[in-house]
């Protein structure tokens, strides 16, 4: 095989991107209106300002519409549910993300539930958590670990019968991540913080996912050689002189290891932004 080790998220985002713009741009030249992404924000979180501009940015490129809600630290439940419900009736909104995490006040899961099911862009309602446990092609999948599958398939083409390990299992992306890779015939293991033997199990593994939120965590004793290495982690460390973002994987130490690897950043991280215009667009193809 005569694979690249890196694995461009950029540049597969950047493809994704332009192709959703086509198909923007035909439904708008027939004067259709564009597909409409509400994002909502509570607080001030400097991680998430990141993915905020990058969305905003990436709407513009693809010709939807994206419209920011920031809301005060002490925003009420009662008030965020309540701009909720009005982006739920909004016909100009398709797609609804709430930026997590919440400050602590507010309840995650009560807020994720009223998001309406055909506006949960991230995948997170548990409708959508359900019609992708069954296998129904009717759900809005969350983008981060659609984003995995893409790359992976990017470097081995079919999928069926690869053994992939996901260390984490959050609901945001090693569970759907899990879910996602055996939709495609792979056998899938789950390794967290109360697993054993993560690094042998990890070491069995022909695709590893990682998504732990610990800088650097996995070195080349957790990688089989020749495994395809998918870092989800966004960590921003000290370096001395400023700040640097940094993957969940030892990038410099797993490398040499890996059959191919995607970097921190653009790896993951573009592929899920391409996924939320992705999924926004399909939000809109339901209804119009
Ligand atoms: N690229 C992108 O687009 C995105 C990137 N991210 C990044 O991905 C990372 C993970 O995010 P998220 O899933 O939300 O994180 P969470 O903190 O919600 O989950 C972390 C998971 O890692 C597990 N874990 C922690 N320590 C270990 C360990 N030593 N060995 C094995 N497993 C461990 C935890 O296990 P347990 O359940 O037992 O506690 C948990 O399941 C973060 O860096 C985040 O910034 C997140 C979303 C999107
Ligand atoms: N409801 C919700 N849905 C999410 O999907 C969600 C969320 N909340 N909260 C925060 C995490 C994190 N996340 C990122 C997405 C893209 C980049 C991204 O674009 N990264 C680029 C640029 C990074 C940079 O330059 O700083 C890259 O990795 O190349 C980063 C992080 C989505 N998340």
């Amino acid at each position: 095989m005569n694979q690249p080790k890196r694995i461009d998220g950029r540049r597969i985002a950047d493809e994704q991107v332009a192709q959703i713009a086509q198909r923007v741009a035909a439904l708008t030249e027939q004067g259709k209106r564009p597909p409409g992404l509400a994002v909502v924000m509570v607080g001030d979180n400097p991680a998430s300002d990141v993915y905020v501009r990058n969305k905003i940015r990436r709407c513009e490129q693809a010709g939807i519409l994206s419209r920011e809600h920031r809301l005060d630290e002490r925003t009420t439940e009662e008030d965020l549910l309540g701009l909720l419900d009005s982006l739920n009736q909004d016909p100009q909104i398709d797609g609804i993300l709430v930026q997590l995490p919440l400050p602590a006040h507010l309840e995650e899961g009560r807020i994720l539930k009223r998001i309406s099911p055909a506006k949960d862009v991230d995948g997170f309602h548990p409708v959508n958590v359900g019609l992708l446990g069954i296998g129904d092609a009717r759900a809005l999948v969350p983008c981060t670990p659609a984003g995995c599958v893409i790359l992976a398939k990017e470097v081995l083409g079919d999928l069926t019968g690869k053994h992939v390990v996901v260390v984490g299992r959050s609901n945001i992306v090693g569970k759907p991540a899990a879910q996602l890779f055996l939709a495609e015939d792979c056998s899938v293991t789950l390794v967290h913080s109360k697993s054993a033997n993560g690094a042998e199990l990890a070491r069995q593994a022909d695709i590893l996912v990682v998504a732990v939120g610990r800088p650097q965590m996995v070195d080349e004793s957790w990688v089989k050689p020749g495994a395809v290495v998918i870092d989800v982690g966004i960590n921003r460390i000290d370096t001395g002189e400023g700040t640097r973002l940094v993957g969940d994987v030892d990038y410099q130490r797993v490398a040499p290891v890996a059959g191919a690897i995607t970097p921190v950043p653009g790896g993951v991280g573009p592929m899920t932004i391409a996924g939320l215009l992705n999924n926004t667009l399909t939000a809109y193809e339901a209804v119009e």
